[in-house]
């Protein structure tokens, strides 16, 4: 067994277009890091999350975490694995017609028997736990909004409650700050960085800026049409290296979102 949380060892994708996502992706993941993958549009990123918790089936390679084969899991196994890995999705994937606190009480469904889970039938203990998650991010006056009413930042924010209230042992962030502008960007990602610190949590998080992954990760993956081109600490990540993994998209590594949802006022 293992003695990393997650351990993936010649991970390739081929989708059926014949697109070669990913190419032979080794990488090792310990308890607690809290780590950034970056590289161009289209370079692999949203693939390599995605195979992880088998959202994208892998062509080939394996998938270990924690202790279980990911690549080789049968439907229960499956949904032990998913119930510890939370995911962060750039459009934030909420309810609309739900409330802020029904969504972040989501994130328990995995621990749930299904008929419980279908009737919305919460512990007590899981809705303080939601609670207190949304007064951390400073969402205690939101909770009973549906979430459609939320600014791109507070919605975002819920989508962090939700995967913290699963209390995983990793967390997958695909993209979670692209669409925000960049105030709501430092809340988000100083939420997910923070409460990933105290709680232990491991996260990989696909970033484009460079200089937000500079500032957060404690180590930084670089991909490249599909292959690993970088791994190390973010102080060994030079202007050099930035220009080689983002050549000829060099414009992407300072990517400041489009202001596609209403400013977060509360945080501006
Ligand atoms: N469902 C799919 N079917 C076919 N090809 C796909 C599919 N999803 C992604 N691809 C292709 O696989 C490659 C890697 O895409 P992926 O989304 O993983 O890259 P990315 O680094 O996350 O890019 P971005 O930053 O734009 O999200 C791209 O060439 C993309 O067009």
């Amino acid at each position: 067994m293992s003695s990393f949380l997650l351990e993936i060892k010649g991970l390739t994708k081929k989708y059926s277009a014949g697109t070669i996502a990913l190419s032979g992706i080794d990488l090792q993941v310990k308890s607690k890091e809290f780590i950034a993958v970056i590289g161009p549009s289209g370079a692999g990123k949203s693939t390599l999350l995605r195979c992880i918790n088998r959202l994208v089936e892998p062509s080939s390679g394996s998938i270990e975490f924690a202790g279980d084969r990911v690549d080789q899991a049968n439907a229960r196994e499956l949904r032990r694995v998913r119930s510890q890995i939370g995911m962060i999705f750039q459009h934030y994937n909420l309810v609309n017609r739900l409330s802020v606190l029904e969504n972040v009480l989501h994130g328990r469904l995995g621990y749930m028997s299904s008929i419980a889970g279908m009737f919305s039938r919460y512990s007590e203990e899981d809705k303080k736990k939601a609670i207190a998650l949304l007064r951390k991010v400073g969402l205690e006056n939101e909770m009973y909004k549906r979430a459609d009413e939320l600014s791109g930042g507070q919605k975002q924010r819920v989508g962090v409650c939700r995967a913290l209230a699963q209390q995983p042992r990793l967390i997958l962030a695909d993209e979670p700050i692209a669409s925000l502008d960049p105030k709501s960007s430092a809340v988000v990602m100083d939420a997910i960085h923070r409460n990933c610190a105290e709680q232990g949590i491991a996260c990989l998080v696909n970033l484009h800026q460079v200089d937000v992954a500079k500032r957060y990760a404690s180590r930084i993956i670089g991909i490249k049409n599909g292959k690993m081109v970088f791994d190390g600490p973010p102080e060994a990540l030079t202007d050099h290296h930035a220009a080689l993994i983002y050549e000829g998209k060099e414009s992407q590594m300072y990517q400041q979102p489009v202001g596609e949802e209403p400013q977060d006022r509360r945080y501006a």
